[in-house]
């Protein structure tokens, strides 16, 4: 690390104290929602897929493999249309509670960018962020490269320093994200039983992004273990199981059909172990198993950009008619009223410096940590880089 990248806040307050949750107020000038970013025309595809893989050694037969999937839609991604109305949707949501902050939007990998945003943040005399990343689980890709994103915004800017940037925790198992899942994979089994299917002939399949198996493994604080596939494979399965729980419970059934975390839109060289079972694979597999009905629920994802429009609404459902399956895919989060309520939780929560056991938490793992622990999400092939909002290093 040299001299110039001293200057990136490490969430002082916490840190100096080692806690977990901040439980003092905070004040903050504005929130700050991070997103991955995704192209707008077929211009654009080529340079995103670049920024993306940045450095990453990911070969161009696999760009023109992803620039398909997105040509295939016109070159637009419909994230960035998602993530204006998230903020949209966040900002009446907070004001409406009578917290004035603004809510600003940048991204990883496409206009607008973070480093854009910062820039005008600060310029308008907002020196203090509050950054919520719009990625639920621990890992990598998802929790500490967005820290990663943060720095290098502020570094790049001259910024580091002057402006703080803070992070929302990790998300998954809050209420406002689970309830979404539980009303729309609830429905799907409702209605697959209302045709006459029997419990044991549905499947619910859970989806998230696949990972490389270090990332897993290094996915949350360096000191806990949490099992095969680290923090996040135990966030997805709780929050899975916790989903199904409540689908039990809401609908007054003597069961529930069997469910399983799967994995999809795996990339890198086939020599590097990636977290299985792929989706697609299962799928091939459940009519053996007596399976008639599958219900794909994009478990890891907020709302229905290429991963779910592709790899799931394209391949898994050829997949399923192939198989002889019937297959639903049901609704990623989005703006759902409960999601959007508990992100402005969630930020209410940080700037009220709420204790611990007045948070609220749908699994045993949480409610997770506010200020990333040491080694957070480590990624050993991108080495080390500056990371704010965490405890150093
Ligand atoms: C955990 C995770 C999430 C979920 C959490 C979160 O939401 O953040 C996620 C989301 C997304 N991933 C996306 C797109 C891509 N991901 C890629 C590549 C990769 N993703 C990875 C992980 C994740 N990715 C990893 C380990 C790689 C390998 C390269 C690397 O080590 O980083 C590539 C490169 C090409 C390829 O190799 O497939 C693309 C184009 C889009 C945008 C979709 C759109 O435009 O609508 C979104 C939301
Ligand atoms: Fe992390």
């Amino acid at each position: 690390m040299s001299a110039q990248h001293e200057p990136v806040p490490h969430a002082a307050e916490a840190s100096a104290a080692g806690d977990a949750h901040v439980t003092r107020p905070q004040e903050y000038d504005a929130i700050l929602l991070a997103g991955f970013g995704g192209p707008e025309g077929q211009e654009d595809v080529i340079p995103f897929l670049r920024n993306v893989t940045r450095g990453r050694g990911i070969p161009d037969e696999r760009l023109e493999e992803v620039a398909h999937h997105y040509r295939h839609f016109g070159g637009v991604s419909p994230i960035n249309e998602q993530n204006r109305r998230l903020r949209e949707a966040l900002e009446q949501e907070l004001r409406r509670r009578g917290v004035r902050q603004p809510v600003l939007w940048g991204n990883r990998n496409w206009a607008p960018y973070l480093e854009d945003t910062v820039r005008e943040a600060a310029d308008a005399g907002h020196t203090r962020l509050l950054g919520l990343a719009t990625s639920a689980y621990s890992s990598y890709s998802s929790c500490r490269q967005y820290r990663e994103d943060f720095a290098r915004a502020l570094i790049s800017t001259g910024l580091a320093g002057r402006v703080q940037i803070d992070k929302v925790r990790q998300f998954f198992d809050a209420p406002g994200f689970v309830e979404p899942f539980v009303e729309s994979v609830g429905t799907a089994v409702s209605e697959l039983r209302s045709q006459g299917l029997a419990d044991d002939e549905i499947r619910v399949l859970f989806c998230t992004h696949s990972i490389p198996v270090d990332d897993a493994e290094r996915s949350g604080p360096r000191d806990q273990d949490f099992g095969p596939g680290g923090a996040y494979a135990a966030q997805h399965q709780n929050v899975a199981a916790r989903v199904m729980e409540r689908i039990h419970q809401e609908h007054d059934e003597q069961n529930v059909p069997d469910w399983e975390v799967v994995y999809q839109s795996r990339s890198g060289p086939a020599s590097q172990p990636w977290l299985e079972p792929d989706v697609c694979d299962r799928i091939a597999e459940l009519p053996a198993e007596g399976v008639r009905a599958v219900v794909v629920s994009p478990l890891g994802f907020l709302s229905d950009h290429m991963e779910v429009m592709w790899d799931l609404d394209e391949e898994a459902m050829e997949a399923a008619q192939e198989a002889g399956l019937q297959a639903v895919r049901t609704a990623t989060p989005g703006v759902h009223p409960a999601f959007v309520s508990g992100l402005a939780d969630l930020i209410e929560e940080r700037m009220a410096g709420t204790e611990p056991n007045r948070r609220t938490a749908e699994t045993p793992l949480g409610p997770w940590f506010d200020v990333c622990r040491p080694g957070c999400c480590e990624n050993v092939r991108a080495g080390f880089k500056p990371a704010a909002a965490g405890v150093a290093p």
